[in-house]
């Protein structure tokens, strides 16, 4: 078993509006159907613009949403049929904003605590040995479990995050921008030590951000996520260096400066598609200098290109 995630058409709609007679009157197509695969030990980067999807994707593998199609196997098993404990016991989400995500009316030690209690049964005393465990390989005190979550910065906050996370004992971590709301020096640290820490614990992780400087530096592979749909997938190393997709070219060449975020591209246009009347064919047709009539009426699925890349396009852009 080499594979730690396996998604196959997995898709979200959220209906909106109400009808006459209460119904929705649409949906939107937060999540066309993807299919991919992530490796034990892995890291995929997940990037795309505002809106493309990331979070809705992100909230389907945890179990916080639930897909309106399609599947997901973590390690092997299906999500929908086993418990939803055994899958907080290998698959955990850390939020962008470390400090909201974390109840304000709780001690560090009794955050950590619940998924120690209600993923594992551990009595107390082992409880305390873990949570001592966890806190020294995230580089926290062990004085900090005593304090509430608005009394930390940024960076510990976020490493109090990770350090819940672990503390379920998941191998797969969600790391959701983690370090966006952080200082870049801060990020270095947090970044850092996520490395040790998949290499510690042999994790896989599934890194989202708009940074596309970052998630090139951390990541093995990048899938490049536009309007719902994976439209590039490759290694980290070629996916910006000779991008494939026409999408990804744009975003390449307007975030060229390590640590700039990623900003919708000006150049050719920033009209994303309706998400509640998508058009028939490639999403991105309206936008692309190379678009063609088969563009317009066809939807490109991702097919495999060159020894490891995969793309979404009818006329991929030469290596
Ligand atoms: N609960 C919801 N109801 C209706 N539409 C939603 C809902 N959640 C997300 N959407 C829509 O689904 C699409 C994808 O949203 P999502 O938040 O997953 O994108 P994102 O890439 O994470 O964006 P961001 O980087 O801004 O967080 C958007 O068009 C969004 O408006």
């Amino acid at each position: 078993m080499t594979e730690a995630l396996k998604l196959t058409d997995l898709a979200k709609s959220f209906p909106v509006g109400r009808g006459f007679l209460g119904g929705a009157r649409g949906a939107v197509k937060a999540v066309h159907p993807i299919t991919l695969s992530v490796r034990k030990g892995e890291t995929l980067g997940i990037v795309g613009e505002s809106g493309c999807g990331k979070s809705t994707l992100a909230r389907m593998l945890v179990g916080l949403l639930k897909p309106t199609s399609g599947t997901i196997e973590i390690e092997g098993e299906a999500f929908a049929t086993a418990d939803p404990a055994a899958f907080g016991r290998r698959i955990q989400y850390v939020f962008q904003d470390p400090i909201s995500s974390l109840n304000p009316r709780k001690t560090i030690r009794q955050i950590m605590e619940a998924p120690l209690k209600r993923l594992h049964n551990m009595p107390a005393e082992a409880r305390k040995e873990r949570i001592a465990e966890i806190f020294d390989s995230v580089n926290l005190r062990e004085e900090f479990l005593d304090r509430y979550p608005h009394e930390f910065s940024g960076g510990q906050a976020q490493r109090i995050g990770i350090a819940r996370a672990l503390a379920a004992s998941a191998r797969i971590l969600i790391l959701d921008e983690p370090v966006s709301a952080l200082d870049v020096s801060v990020q270095a640290q947090v970044l850092n030590l996520l490395a040790d820490l998949r290499a510690a614990f042999d994790l896989t992780y599934l890194f989202i951000s708009h940074d596309l400087a970052v998630v090139e530096a951390v990541s093995d592979r990048i899938a490049v996520l536009y309007f719902g749909s994976v439209v590039e997938l490759g290694p980290a190393e070629e996916v910006f260096a000779t991008p494939r997709h026409p999408y990804t070219r744009l975003l390449a060449d307007s975030a060229p400066v390590v640590g700039r975020p990623l900003a919708a591209p000006e150049a050719a246009g920033t009209d994303l598609p309706d998400p509640l009347n998508p058009p028939p064919g490639c999403a991105f047709a309206g936008r692309c200098p190379h678009a063609t009539d088969r563009c317009r009426s066809e939807v490109p699925r991702l097919e495999p290109i060159g020894d490891h890349a995969r793309v979404a396009c009818f006329h991929p852009l030469p290596a």
